[in-house]
C-alpha cells in the first residue's frame, strides 16, 4: 500500500522546508506546498523540493475566471505537480476549464469547504444550511465538471466516497488523538479518515511542529 500521508510544508525558509522535508521523507508518501511556501519560494522552491524525489501536491487553491485559471494551470506544467488545487466554488466553466488545461498526469481537486470552518462560519458567508450539504453539493459539481475529485474534512469523505466511488479524496485537518485542533475545525483522526475513504491525508504541524518530525510522521504511519 503507498503512503497516503502528504506533508504540509508550510514553513516560510526554503532551508527549514528541504531539511524538514529530509528528514520525514521515507514516512511520508508526498509533500504538499501551499501558498506560504509558493509566495515565498516560487517555481525554484518547488523544484528543489521536488529534487527530493516525492510527489508534489501544489496547493494554490486556484479561484478566478476560466480563462485566468486556465492560464495558470497551463503555466505550472513544466512543475509537473501530481495534484493542484482549485475552489470548487468558483463555478462549472472555471472547473471545466483548469481540468482541460492541466497536464496529463495532475489530478485536480476542487476545495469544497475549509475545514477551519464549521456550519456558523458557512452561514456567515451567506451559504444557508449545513458544511455537509454544502461539501455534498460542490462535490457533484466537482465531479459533473470533470474534475478527479475533491477536499473535504474528515466528517464528509464517507458520505462523498459512497455517492463516487472512483473519487480522489483529500482530507486535510487531521488531527492525532489528544493534539491541538489549531484554526481547524472539522477535524477527525488520520485513522478515521482513511477508514473512510481518503485517498490523501494531509497534515502539517502535527508532524512539523513535533519536537521530532520523523518520529511524529513515523507514528501516525504505524495507526494507519
Ligand atoms: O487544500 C488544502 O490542503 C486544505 C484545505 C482545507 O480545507 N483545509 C486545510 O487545512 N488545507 C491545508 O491542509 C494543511 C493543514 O495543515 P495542518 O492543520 O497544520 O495539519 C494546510 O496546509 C492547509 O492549507
Amino acid at each position: 500500500m503507498t503512503n497516503p500521508i502528504y506533508l504540509a510544508l508550510d514553513v516560510p525558509h526554503l532551508r527549514d522546508g528541504l531539511d524538514l522535508a529530509k528528514k520525514v521523507k521515507g514516512h511520508v508518501g508526498g509533500i504538499k506546498l501551499g501558498l506560504e511556501f509558493f509566495c515565498a519560494h516560487g517555481a525554484h522552491g518547488v523544484h528543489m523540493i521536488g529534487q527530493l524525489g516525492l510527489p508534489i501536491f501544489l496547493d494554490l487553491k486556484l479561484y478566478d475566471i476560466p480563462n485566468t485559471v486556465a492560464g495558470a494551470m497551463q503555466a505550472i506544467h513544466v512543475l509537473e505537480p501530481s495534484i493542484v488545487t482549485v475552489h470548487a466554488s468558483g463555478g462549472r466553466a472555471m472547473l471545466e476549464d483548469a481540468k482541460a488545461a492541466a497536464g496529463e498526469n495532475t489530478r485536480v481537486v476542487g476545495v469544497t469547504m475549509l475545514t477551519s470552518m464549521d456550519d456558523r462560519d458557512l452561514q456567515r458567508t451567506g451559504i444557508e444550511g449545513r458544511a455537509h450539504d454544502h461539501v455534498m453539493r460542490l462535490a457533484e459539481l466537482s465531479r459533473e465538471a470533470g474534475l478527479d475529485g475533491i477536499v473535504c474534512s474528515g466528517q464528509e469523505v464517507k458520505a462523498v466516497h459512497d455517492q463516487w466511488k472512483d473519487g480522489f479524496f483529500v482530507v486535510p485537518g487531521l488531527r492525532p488523538a489528544g493534539s491541538a485542533a489549531g484554526d481547524q475545525k472539522r477535524v477527525v483522526t488520520p485513522r478515521q479518515a482513511r477508514d473512510d475513504g481518503a485517498s490523501v491525508l494531509v497534515i502539517g504541524r502535527p508532524i512539523s511542529r513535533a519536537e521530532d518530525p520523523a518520529k511524529a510522521a513515523r507514528q501516525i504511519e504505524a495507526t494507519l
